[in-house]
This record gives C-alpha cells, sequence and structure tokens, in this order.
C-alpha cells in the first residue's frame, strides 16, 4: 500500500484510469476521494461551477493557486483552447510531484506549468521568470489564510487585468473571510456568489467570483 494518500490517489489512477482522457482522470479521482479516502479536491459539484465560470471566461492565461493532486489543474486544461496556458503553484513537494504524475498521464502536461514553492514567492517572479503580462483567470484554492495576502500580491506585481476573474474555492470558511470581505467592499471587484458543498461531502460550502475592476 502507498505511502500517502496523494500516493494511494495516485496509484488508483494510474491502475484504473484510461491514459490520455481527462475526465476519466476526473472521474476516477472523484470515485477514489468519494468510496475510499476523501481528499481536498474542488471535487464534481464545485468543479462544473469550475468549468462554467471558466467557459465563460475564455481564457488563455490561468493561474491557480493550490495544486494539491492537480485535479482542478486537469479541469481547467482539459477546457483551455489551442495556445493556452494554465501555471499552477504548489508550496508542497510530494503534492506537486504526484500532480506532476497525474496530469501527465491525463494527457494535458502541454498546457500545465507546475511552479513549485510558495505563493509569495513566486507571485512577484511571474512576469520577469515567467513571461507573464496579465492573467485572464485565477483559481485561489490553497490556504485561507494567504487568500487576502495573494490577492494583493496579484494586484501590487500587475498580472490583473480590467476583466481579470478571480474564482475562490471554500469562501465558506472563516479562514477566507478576510479576503471576501475585501474584495466585496474594497471597490476594485465585482463579486458572485456560489453556494454549493464540500467536495464529496454534504457539509455546505461555496465559492466565490471576483471580476476585477482596476
Ligand atoms: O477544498 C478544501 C477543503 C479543505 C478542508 C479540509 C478539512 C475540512 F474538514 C474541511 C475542508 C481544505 C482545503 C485546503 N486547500 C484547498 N482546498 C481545501
Ligand atoms: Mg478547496
Amino acid at each position: 500500500m502507498a505511502e500517502t494518500r496523494e500516493q494511494r490517489i495516485l496509484e488508483f489512477v494510474l491502475q484504473n484510469a484510461v491514459h490520455g482522457n481527462p475526465q476519466s482522470v476526473l472521474d476516477h479521482i472523484d470515485k477514489y476521494c468519494r468510496e475510499k479516502e476523501w481528499a481536498m479536491n474542488v471535487g464534481d459539484e464545485k468543479g462544473l461551477i469550475l468549468d462554467n465560470v471558466l467557459q465563460e471566461t475564455n481564457p488563455s492565461t490561468v493561474l491557480e493557486l493550490g495544486t494539491y493532486c492537480g485535479y482542478s489543474a486537469i479541469r481547467i486544461a482539459r477546457l483551455l483552447k489551442p495556445g493556452s496556458l494554465l501555471l499552477t503553484i504548489e508550496m508542497n513537494p510530494a503534492h506537486a510531484d504526484v500532480a506532476r504524475q497525474i496530469i501527465e498521464f491525463a494527457g494535458v502536461k502541454d498546457k500545465v506549468k507546475i511552479l513549485q514553492n510558495s505563493t509569495e514567492y513566486i507571485i512577484p517572479k511571474l512576469k520577469a521568470e515567467h513571461g507573464v503580462e496579465h492573467f485572464d483567470f485565477v483559481f485561489i484554492d490553497h490556504f485561507g489564510n494567504r487568500y487576502l495576502p495573494d490577492t494583493k500580491l496579484l494586484e501590487e506585481c500587475c498580472v490583473l487585468r480590467k476583466g481579470t476573474v478571480l474564482l475562490a474555492d471554500n469562501v465558506s470558511f472563516p479562514m477566507s473571510a478576510d479576503f471576501l470581505e475585501y474584495v466585496r467592499t474594497s471597490g476594485h471587484y465585482d463579486c458572485t456568489n456560489y453556494p454549493a458543498h464540500l467536495e464529496y461531502s454534504d457539509k455546505p460550502d461555496a465559492m466565490e467570483r471576483a471580476v476585477y475592476r482596476g
């Protein structure tokens, strides 16, 4: 039996999902995490909200904060038009390693670049070291207490443009309350709340879309 939950998810995907088929990989991660071991993927219910908001935006450049096992990176990459790129930041090297393998197995590695370090270290380097001008879409799904400081850092580093869509997971939890307060009251964002449930659970959760107005 593999050492960690993330390695067991990887093993289940490699042994059961269809190689090169992103939907098969997503379905198998959801099956494992619903039936065997809960894990903090955005999941199928909130994943549909992510799909819809992403398709409405039709982005060319996407940033994700919090890769984990790569589930949402695959959800995003499978919907990106040719020539688009997802940069995803993961501070945990073991998680980044599992994500790399699952993303490769799903067949979307050409659209995804995993940056393994902290968000506060990488965000200031995105323009100079990763050739980023601006992001069209940002999916925020790491530690709730980093949502607000990293949003302000994205503003300060000028990687947002008028109309950039931020979509944040888990905004029903207290850890991201300061982020919600800021995007709803600062005057710099137009916000929409999407009530849902915690992944693989009946506990309430929600996502927030915040469109940057500059
Ligand atoms: O979607 C998520 C859920 C939880 C989480 C864990 C335990 C619990 F009891 C409730 C919620 C934690 C997360 C950390 N990073 C990103 N996403 C997360
Ligand atoms: Mg989450």
